[in-house]
Order: C-alpha cells, then sequence, then structure tokens
C-alpha cells in the first residue's frame, strides 16, 4: 500500500468536521504491510494532524516506526483485533458521535437491531436479508479489556457488517479501502441518526 498517512490527516479533518472526532476523539489507521498499520498517535488534534502524528505498529502492537514525543493510539488493540479477523479490512475508521452514543442505549443483549433501510444494501447486506445487527460490547477503562471482547466475539461469529459499536463510546468501521470504509461509516452513522430521530418522534422504538 503506498503511505497512507496524507490520507488518513484528510480523512480525520472531515471527520472532524462533521463532529465525530471533537476534542481529540478517536482514532484512524491504514494497512502499511499484511501484519503492520500506521494509527494516529494517542491525543493529538485529529483537525490537525501532520505525518509525525502517526506510528505505525504491527499486529501485536509493537512500535515499529514513531516520531519522537508520540505514541500510538491507546485503542491500538481494537485495531490489532480487526485486522487480525478480518484480512480484507485495509482501512479502519473509529469515531465519537452523539448519535453512536444514544443507540447504545437501545442495544438489547449485546446487538444493536440497524433499521431496515434501502442503505444496508452499502454495508453489504442483500436486499432480502429482514433483520441486520451490529454488535455492541461494554466500554471499559482499560482498552485491552474491549479488545479481549470483541477478540472473543469474533472468533465465535464475525458480525454480519463491517463495525462494532462500543456502549457510550464511539463507533469503529472498516473496509477494503479508503472509500469503502467511508462508506460503511456514513451509513451506520446514517442509521444511528435514523434510529435516534425516530424515538423522539416515536416511531420503531421496540424493535
Ligand atoms: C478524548 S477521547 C478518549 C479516548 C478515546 O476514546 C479515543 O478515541 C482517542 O484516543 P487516542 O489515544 O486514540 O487519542
Ligand atoms: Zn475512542
Amino acid at each position: 500500500m503506498t503511505d497512507p498517512r496524507a490520507k488518513l490527516a484528510a480523512a480525520a479533518r472531515d471527520f472532524y468536521q462533521r463532529g465525530w472526532m471533537l476534542g481529540t476523539a478517536g482514532n484512524l489507521s491504514a494497512r502499511r504491510t499484511a501484519d503492520s498499520f500506521w494509527i494516529t498517535a494517542s491525543g493529538r488534534p485529529k483537525d490537525a494532524l501532520s505525518e509525525e502524528d502517526f506510528v505505525a505498529v504491527d499486529l501485536a502492537g509493537r512500535v515499529q516506526e514513531a516520531t519522537a514525543g508520540r505514541r500510538p493510539s491507546a485503542e491500538t488493540s481494537i485495531h490489532q483485533v480487526i485486522y487480525r479477523h478480518f484480512p480484507e479490512a485495509q482501512v479502519i475508521f473509529h469515531v465519537h458521535s452523539v448519535e453512536a452514543n444514544l443507540c447504545g442505549h437501545f442495544a438489547k443483549a449485546g446487538q444493536l437491531r440497524l433499521p431496515p433501510l434501502e442503505m444496508l444494501k452499502g454495508l453489504g447486506i442483500p436486499e432480502a436479508e429482514p433483520a441486520v445487527d451490529l454488535p455492541v460490547f461494554a466500554n471499559h477503562v482499560e482498552v485491552a479489556q474491549i479488545a479481549a471482547d470483541m477478540d472473543a466475539a469474533f472468533l465465535q461469529r464475525l458480525p454480519r457488517v463491517p463495525g462494532a459499536l462500543i456502549h457510550e463510546h464511539g463507533m469503529t468501521a472498516w473496509g477494503r479501502d479508503f472509500d469503502a470504509a467511508r462508506h460503511h461509516l456514513e451509513l451506520f452513522e446514517y442509521c444511528f441518526r435514523y434510529l435516534s430521530l425516530a424515538r423522539l418522534h416515536g416511531l420503531g422504538g421496540e424493535s
């Protein structure tokens, strides 16, 4: 893969402007080789990332390349789990939107039922599929626990959709390239906005 850092910085700026990466929230990554990836450094402002704000790590989380004073995202272990379980994933976006955090409250037994919208086709769901669930994981102060929970769940069953929600934290979506990861994230966030507004209007709250 060609150096993805400029595209990651542009994506972060875009997501910041949408209100999804405020106050340094979120982290983005892209594969560097089959077994390493570039990820945002921890605590950096997502509207003004430069090349130095990315750290290269391997799939075990060991730093391969970093500018002095930069450490990898505190949530690197979550990206490791996703790259390990989804060999086709090349890009991962993790953001914190208001709507995603509202929708975590609508989940039942660790699954959020997505609205049956035409747009689900963009998540790779065939027209005929009646019910599509997004996995929802508990948040933990120890990020390693979130990553371990995801790892255990994905070992049992891979999600039907290219994403996972962390309750009262944020959404993570991935794809085979930059466009696919962005489209997936946009579709999930559209579903979250739809579900939040539907509740507000007293529609479909108990599905
Ligand atoms: C200020 S957001 C709290 C940490 C977090 O959830 C996040 O996504 C950003 O963490 P990072 O270490 O990647 O900056
Ligand atoms: Zn986060």
